[in-house]
């Protein structure tokens, strides 16, 4: 299986501190990682690290079990076996759509290449699409000859950098199913580099957060959204609600109520417990299982969904919940809450 271990890389441009330090990152085979952080925070770094474009100062970069960059050692990117889908503008203008496909494959026969041109073609959902010109093509469709030209020789590994943002927002959900869905088929591993969250929760196997130069958290978009390392990767990968609470036995207790804990730091007993609006649910005042009640202070309505914000007695601060369709709710209105699922508990002072 192919797979992807970066080192404790570091990549400083100049005396600051470096943009990468110390950099640890392992995708497993076939899967689709994505790489998820604030602007600025190294995201593109870090791929032209992979691809061999820029030079780390120190750490390694093995895929596949091959060194690909370490000490001594640094293949140019076109050794390394890695595609790349760049953000846009990624085809050839002046060639055809087949001759895009074929370009990293100089190295085939003829027949060869035509051969697997088509199957790339097929591969994407672009049969006979071969002798347009990219112009021709939707923004979704370019993408996907994008991918099929990465994908063509093979590569152990396929980089995609922010390979969705110049599609409009209608078009993107489809094309991130559609290119997941090829990546899946073709069993290349991927690295998804996105600063939006939705699209790194939604589309890949494994998120890697960014910050500081080094990953914070690496997981599953579940493990990340409902286990999140820290109060920040919390608000960076979701809404947060963020209440004091006290430990015991795996239960937090709150002004909100009771809630078993999925995880809490060894020894902490007082902390901020962490919940997701969602995990909140409104009930009349004094309904039977409401661990707090509140007055209601701002309605906003999404279509699929709304937040209710409430002033509950005994928190300094207002909580949002998420409640599903209309919010049948105005402010000024007495409700109670509910929680549900399990908190996690972090450090007053993370
Ligand atoms: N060639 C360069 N020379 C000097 N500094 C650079 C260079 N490239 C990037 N940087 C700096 O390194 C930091 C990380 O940049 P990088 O482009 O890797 O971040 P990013 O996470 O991809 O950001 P974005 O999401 O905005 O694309 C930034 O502070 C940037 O200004």
């Amino acid at each position: 299986m192919n797979e992807l271990d970066v080192r404790r890389v570091v990549k400083a441009y100049g005396p600051g501190a470096p943009v990468l330090d110390g950099l640890d990152l392992s995708v497993p085979g076939g899967a689709l990682a994505a790489v998820l952080g604030p602007s600025g925070c190294g995201k593109t770094t870090l791929l032209r690290v992979i691809a061999g474009f820029l030079k780390a100062d120190s750490g390694s970069v093995s895929v596949a079990g091959r060194l690909l960059g370490g000490p001594g050692v640094h293949l140019p990117p076109e050794r390394r076996r890695i595609g790349i889908v760049p953000q846009e503008g990624a085809l050839f203008p002046h060639l055809t759509v087949a001759r895009n496909i074929a370009f990293g494959l100089r190295d085939l026969g003829r027949a060869d290449r035509r051969a697997r041109v088509g199957e790339m073609l097929d591969l994407v959902g672009l049969p006979g699409h071969g002798e347009r010109m990219p112009h021709e093509l939707s923004g979704g469709q370019q993408q996907r000859v994008a991918l099929a030209r990465a994908l063509a020789p093979r590569p152990h590994l396929v980089l995609l950098d922010e390979p969705f943002s110049a599609l409009d927002s209608g078009l993107r959900g489809a094309v991130r199913a559609e290119v997941r869905a090829v990546l899946r088929e073709s069993g290349a591993t991927g690295l998804l580099v996105t600063h939006d969250q939705q699209e790194a929760l939604s589309t890949a196997d494994l998120v890697a957060v960014l910050r500081a130069g080094r990953v914070v958290q690496c997981g599953t978009p579940e493990a990340l959204y409902h286990r999140p390392a820290d109060p920040w990767l919390a608000s960076f990968v979701g809404d947060a609600v963020l209440v004091p609470g006290t430990a015991e036995k795996g239960t937090a207790t709150t002004a909100l109520g009771r809630v078993p804990l999925a995880s809490a730091p060894d020894g902490l007993r007082d902390g901020l417990v962490l919940l997701r609006p969602e995990q909140l649910r409104l009930a009349e005042p004094d309904a039977a299982g409401a661990g707090a009640s509140g007055v209601v202070t701002d309605v906003r309505f999404f279509g699929h969904d709304a937040m209710v914000t409430v002033a509950v007695d005994g928190l300094d601060r207002p909580v949002d919940v998420r409640t599903p369709g209309p919010p049948g709710q105005v402010p000024g209105r007495r409700v109670g809450i509910r929680l549900t699922g399990e908190a996690t508990l972090h450090p007053h002072t993370a």
